[in-house]
């Protein structure tokens, strides 16, 4: 591995790596591609079964000249369900960084089984090349782990609610509090603790070198999609993508059982400042499971909706309509098995402690800027397929 010029946090220089990225094309994944051409001089394996998110930086633009970052990023289209090249491109690898997963939770009650393969055993063969081969993995897990808070089973108008221990969740302390077998939402969660604990027993028996990020609501352009436009019709994508869907379309955005969960929503941009910082402090990050989110970003569910609604008015130039939200209930919604978590507030010291990490931009800002980038990029292609709509 050559040196970059760049340094460490500890002022050490880190070598030029090559990165099997899985899940590449995706939401993060594109996202953290971008960040690793245009700032380092790390080489990308991206693995995925789609590449449009990340098209921009495989191919110049239309009339561009050369890509800046040259063959650094290669993309290999493959479904590591069933594909033999994978651990071929583990090997050649000296990190290998899984995101793929089915991570919508409309999936998770009505796509139980597809939910829980994609998210344990397809992630097996990841985690068993990686420790069999002697090299680093970077697992992405999620913030379902923790479930539902110790506060939620407190009673209402307990003032032990207010008590941050019972809410506030630690990687290291809190418990995992899932809802019944019916309660099929929880199929995802269950998943991912479960590649997480087999991660960390490899690292335990086996000396496998790991990180396990936790991210907690990361949002920005390119979640997910709009449905009928970049996505099907009937799909039914994670809370940014609806809402601006119900935005560009101008009808109420739905509140599922009323929008008083609670969630802290983070910029995808400083979530992805962390994983950079995972990917080269490797003696620091080895052995961790770090959450990722934004605890001064904390809104209900209806309070997203109300802020949303705004941000878009004024980034639009449209008026916010009369009525913006309606309420209607989960089954309808997501159908029979789904469930919630009620609050999410990570706690920051083992990030703080080990990386000197903060997030920085606040839900207003990271609001403004995804939904200037959904309102430039789509409104026109939804008002087209209305007025389609409308005349056949
Ligand atoms: N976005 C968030 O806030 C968030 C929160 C918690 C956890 N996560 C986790 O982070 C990871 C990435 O999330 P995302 O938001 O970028 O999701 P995403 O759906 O946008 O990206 C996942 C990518 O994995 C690919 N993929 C899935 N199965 C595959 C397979 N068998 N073979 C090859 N590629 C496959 C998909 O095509 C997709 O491009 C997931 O593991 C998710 O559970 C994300
Ligand atoms: O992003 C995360 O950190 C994790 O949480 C998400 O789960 P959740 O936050 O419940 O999913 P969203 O679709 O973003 O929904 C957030 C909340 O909005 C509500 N919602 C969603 C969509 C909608 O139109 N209306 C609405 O009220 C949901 O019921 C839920 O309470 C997903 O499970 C994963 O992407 C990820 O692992």
């Amino acid at each position: 591995m050559a040196s970059t010029g760049r340094v460490d946090l500890d002022g050490r220089p880190i070598k030029a790596m090559t990165i099997c990225m899985i899940g590449a094309g995706g939401f993060i994944g594109s996202h953290l591609c971008e960040k690793l051409m245009a700032e380092t001089p790390h080489k990308v394996l991206a693995v995925d079964v789609y590449s449009d998110k990340i098209k921009h930086l495989l191919e110049p633009q239309s009339g561009g000249a050369s890509l800046p970052w040259g063959d650094r990023i290669q993309f290999h289209r493959l479904n590591i369900k069933n594909d033999s090249r994978l651990e071929g491109l583990i090997k050649m690898s000296d990190l290998i960084i899984n995101l793929a997963a089915i991570c919508t939770p409309a999936d998770y009650n009505t796509r139980p089984l597809d939910t829980i393969y994609s998210n344990f055993i397809d992630a097996l063969p990841v985690v068993k090349y990686c420790s069999e081969n002697g090299k680093r993995l970077i697992h992405f897990s999620t913030c379902e782990v923790y479930g539902k808070t110790i506060g939620s089973f407190l009673p209402k108008d307990s003032p032990l609610r207010q008590d941050p221990i019972y809410y506030v969740l630690k990687e290291d302390t809190s418990p995992c509090i899932f809802g019944s077998i019916e309660k099929q939402r929880w199929s995802y969660a269950c998943a991912k603790q479960l590649i997480e604990r087999l991660i960390y027993a490899e690292g335990a028996e086996n000396g496998l070198e790991f990180t396990i990020v936790r991210p907690f609501n990361w949002i920005g352009p390119r979640m997910d999609f709009i449905p009928g436009i970049d996505g099907p019709s009937e799909g039914v994508p994670r809370v940014l993508a609806c809402f601006s869907n119900n935005l560009l379309r101008h009808e109420p955005l739905k509140l599922v059982d009323g929008g008083q969960s609670q969630r802290t929503f983070i910029y995808i941009k400083d979530a992805i400042e962390a994983v950079l910082l995972m990917i080269e402090n490797p003696t620091r990050a080895n052995g961790q499971i770090f959450n990722v989110g934004n605890p001064d970003n904390e809104v209900t569910v209806r309070q997203l909706a109300e802020m949303m609604t705004q941000v878009y008015s004024k980034v639009s130039g449209e008026a916010p309509l009369e009525v913006p939200t309606i309420d209607v209930s989960s089954k309808e919604f997501y159908g029979e098995g789904y469930d919630d978590s009620d609050k999410r507030i990570p706690d920051m010291t083992i990030i703080n402690r080990q990386l000197g990490w903060n997030p920085k931009t606040s839900l207003w800002d990271l609001l403004e800027s995804t939904l200037t980038y959904q309102h430039r990029t789509y409104a026109e292609a939804v008002k087209q397929a209305i007025s389609k709509a409308v005349a056949s």
